[in-house]
C-alpha cells in the first residue's frame, strides 16, 4: 500500500467515529457514562467465528441504543454498513497468538479481534474515558473535538501566515518575469511556500474529516483562503518545463521531501529538476501565468500569442497592430491587452521599487 493509500485509509477510519454520526455521539456517551464499551464496526464470517454467548439482535444504531446496551457486559457487534447492532453483551475469543503490546483485557480483545477480522473496532476505557480505534495492529486516539479545534484553530492562522507569504514571493517571481530577470532561486522559493501551503492544507484537511459535522467552519475558512491558489503550480508547469533543454520541472516529487530539506532550495531544485544546479542561473517563462491574469483573455488565445510572438517581453514592445495578426484578437481585445500590460508594467514596478 501507498503512503497516499495508507493516508486515505486513517481518513475513512477517522471519519467513522467524527463527531456529529450516531456512532460517535453513542460512544461519547459511553464515556460520559464511565462503564467503557468495545464495538466491533462490522460483520463478517471471521468475526461470527470469535463470538460466543450475548445477545443476538437487529436495532438501529442510535446514541441511546449504543449507551444502554453498552452497559452490559461483553462487546457490541455492528452489521456490514454499519447501521444496525447485530449483537451485545458477547464475548470475544480472538486467537492470543496475536502478539499485542496493550494492557487491559479490553484493550487486548479489541487489538486482537481487527487483526484477525480486518474490522476496525473501538474500545473505550472506563478508567481512561478515552476513545481509541483499533485498525490492523495499528491504534489511532480519538481526540475530543475540543481539542482538534484548537489545533485547527492553529492550522488556519498557520495557513494565512503562509498564503499571505506565498503571495509576495508569486508578486516577486511576476516582476521579475516582467523585466526577464527570472534566476532558478526566485522560482525555487515559490515551490517552497506553495509546497509548504499544500503540506499546511493536508494537516487542515485532515482535522475537517475528524471534526465531521463540527468542521464545516473549519472546511469554509480554509477555502476562502485557498481561493486564488488552484492553479499557480499548473502554470508554473507550463512556464518552466522544457524537456528539450533538460528542465524536467516535475513538481510530483516535492511532496517526498522532508520538512528540513524543504527549507534548502538546492534540495527543491533537485527534486523538480531545473536542469542546473545553479541557484543563480538564468530561466525564461513562457508567459502563461502572467497572460492568465488578463481576466477577459481565453487560454487558447494567450497561447496563440505566446506561439506568435515567442516571449512575454515582445508582446510588451508589440503595438496595438502586432496583437491583431494573432487569430482571435480583434482590436477591442489588443486594447485590453495593452491595458492590461502596461497596468501590470507599472504595478510590478512599485513591487520591485
Ligand atoms: N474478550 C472480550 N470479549 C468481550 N468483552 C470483553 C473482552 N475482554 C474484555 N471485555 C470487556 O471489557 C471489560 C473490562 O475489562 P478490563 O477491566 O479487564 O479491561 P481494561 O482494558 O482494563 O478496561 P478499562 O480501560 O476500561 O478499565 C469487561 O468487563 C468486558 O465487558
Amino acid at each position: 500500500m501507498t503512503a497516499e493509500d495508507q493516508d486515505a485509509r486513517t481518513r475513512r477510519f477517522r471519519a467513522l467515529t467524527a463527531p456529529g454520526t450516531a456512532l460517535r455521539n453513542g460512544l461519547d456517551r459511553i464515556v460520559k457514562g464511565r462503564t467503557g464499551g468495545l464495538v466491533v464496526l462490522g460483520l463478517n464470517r471471521e468475526v461470527e467465528g470469535l463470538m460466543t454467548g450475548g445477545f443476538h439482535l437487529d436495532a438501529p444504531l442510535t446514541p441511546q441504543n449504543l449507551r444502554e446496551l453498552a452497559k452490559m457486559d461483553g462487546a457490541i457487534v455492528l452489521s456490514a454498513d454499519l447501521s444496525r447492532i447485530v449483537a451485545a453483551g458477547v464475548q470475544l475469543m480472538p486467537d492470543p497468538g496475536y502478539d499485542t503490546i496493550e494492557t487491559g483485557t479490553r484493550h487486548r480483545t479489541a487489538d486482537r479481534v481487527s487483526r484477525q477480522t480486518g474490522l476496525p473496532t473501538v474500545s473505550v476505557s472506563a478508567s481512561m474515558q478515552m476513545i481509541s480505534l483499533f485498525v490492523d495492529g495499528e491504534r489511532i486516539t480519538i481526540p475530543e473535538p475540543g481539542a482538534i479545534l484548537g489545533r485547527a484553530d492553529q492550522g488556519l492562522r498557520t495557513l494565512e501566515r503562509y498564503t499571505n507569504r506565498l503571495a509576495e514571493v508569486t508578486n516577486h517571481l511576476s516582476a521579475l518575469e516582467i523585466r526577464d530577470q527570472v534566476s532558478v532561486r526566485d522560482v525555487a522559493v515559490v515551490l517552497q511556500r506553495l509546497e509548504m501551503v499544500h503540506r499546511i492544507q493536508d494537516e487542515l484537511r485532515d482535522y475537517v474529516i475528524e471534526l465531521g459535522a463540527e468542521g464545516r467552519l473549519v472546511d469554509l475558512q480554509i477555502r476562502e483562503l485557498e481561493s486564488g491558489l488552484d492553479n499557480i503550480a499548473e502554470l508554473l508547469v507550463e512556464d518552466y518545463r522544457d524537456e528539450a533543454n533538460g528542465v524536467a520541472f516535475d513538481l510530483s516529487d516535492l511532496a517526498g521531501l522532508s520538512t528540513s530539506d524543504l527549507v534548502d532550495l538546492t534540495m527543491i531544485e533537485r527534486a523538480v529538476g531545473f536542469g542546473t544546479t545553479d541557484l543563480e542561473s538564468q530561466l525564461y517563462p513562457r508567459g502563461y501565468r502572467q497572460l492568465s491574469r488578463i481576466s477577459s483573455l481565453p487560454r487558447t488565445v494567450a497561447a496563440r500569442l505566446l506561439d506568435h510572438f515567442g516571449s512575454l517581453q515582445e508582446i510588451f514592445a508589440a503595438s496595438l497592430g502586432d496583437l491583431q495578426a494573432v487569430d482571435g484578437v480583434g482590436l477591442r481585445r489588443a486594447r485590453a491587452i495593452r491595458d492590461a500590460l502596461a497596468w501590470m508594467a507599472e504595478s510590478e514596478f512599485d513591487e520591485l521599487a
